[in-house]
């Protein structure tokens, strides 16, 4: 929802940046009918299975690389066997612009070539737990777009689980970037706000977050 007084850019540690409201009304929208498409396969949207037995509460699909924990393979093995969709360039070159915008410097973006995506969709009760991204083999920024219900985005520190952390409300359009050394910060999703999404992103309910990385990896 378009915010009466706007909430002000913050960064909750070195090298993260929270900047809401960055996707318009028509991108999210866009970014929404893109999402649908690709929940749909090759690889279908799905609770991801963990080492131990247990899924993971959100959803996720997958472009580029598929990952699963905790390795990026270009087929799931663990869903359907099939080739993930690929990473469409356009999605790369939004990453770009994310870090131009978020670190306020035109040439943030120069050599950043996100090539694997993950999307994750939030029903009321999903949740994420605290945890690094770090099955990428490179230290590149990860690029957040949040669309749909608003959350409570939880980003610690490097070292645990624990505090210290910051909780941060991140909103339909939100951006939100981590590199540099908060690159490998642990950070989680402890909450869903049901009912607090913008109908005309085209997303009834839950919340869809996009997360461009740079994986490092080579075929
Ligand atoms: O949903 C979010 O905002 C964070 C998602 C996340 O941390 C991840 O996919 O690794
Ligand atoms: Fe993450």
């Amino acid at each position: 929802m378009d915010a009466l007084i706007p909430v002000p850019r913050t960064s909750p540690a070195p090298g993260a940046v929270h900047v809401p409201g960055w996707l318009t009304v028509g991108e999210q929208r866009e970014l929404v009918d893109c999402c649908r498409a690709w929940a749909t396969g090759p690889v279908p949207l799905r609770h991801t299975r963990l080492p131990r037995g247990g899924v993971m509460s959100v959803r996720t699909v997958c472009l580029g690389w598929h990952w699963q924990p905790y390795r990026y393979t270009r087929t799931a093995e663990d869903v359907n066997g099939s080739q993930v969709a690929p990473m469409p360039g356009w999605l790369a070159g939004l990453g770009r612009r994310a870090l131009v915008d978020a670190y306020e410097d035109t040439t943030a973006g120069e050599g950043y070539v996100p090539d694997t995506a993950l999307i994750n969709f939030y029903d009321d009760q999903a949740r994420m737990g605290m945890h690094q991204d770090k099955d990428e083999r490179s230290a590149a920024p990860v690029v957040s777009l949040s669309i749909g219900d608003s959350c409570v985005f939880r980003f610690g520190n490097t070292e645990n689980r624990g505090q210290p952390y910051t909780d941060v409300e991140l909103a339909s359009g939100d951006l939100f970037v981590f590199g540099g050394s908060s690159r490998f910060a642990y950070h989680g999703v402890p909450r869903v706000r049901p009912g607090t999404g913008d109908p005309r992103t085209g997303l009834r309910a839950g919340r869809l977050n996009l997360t461009l990385r740079m994986t490092g990896l080579t075929d």
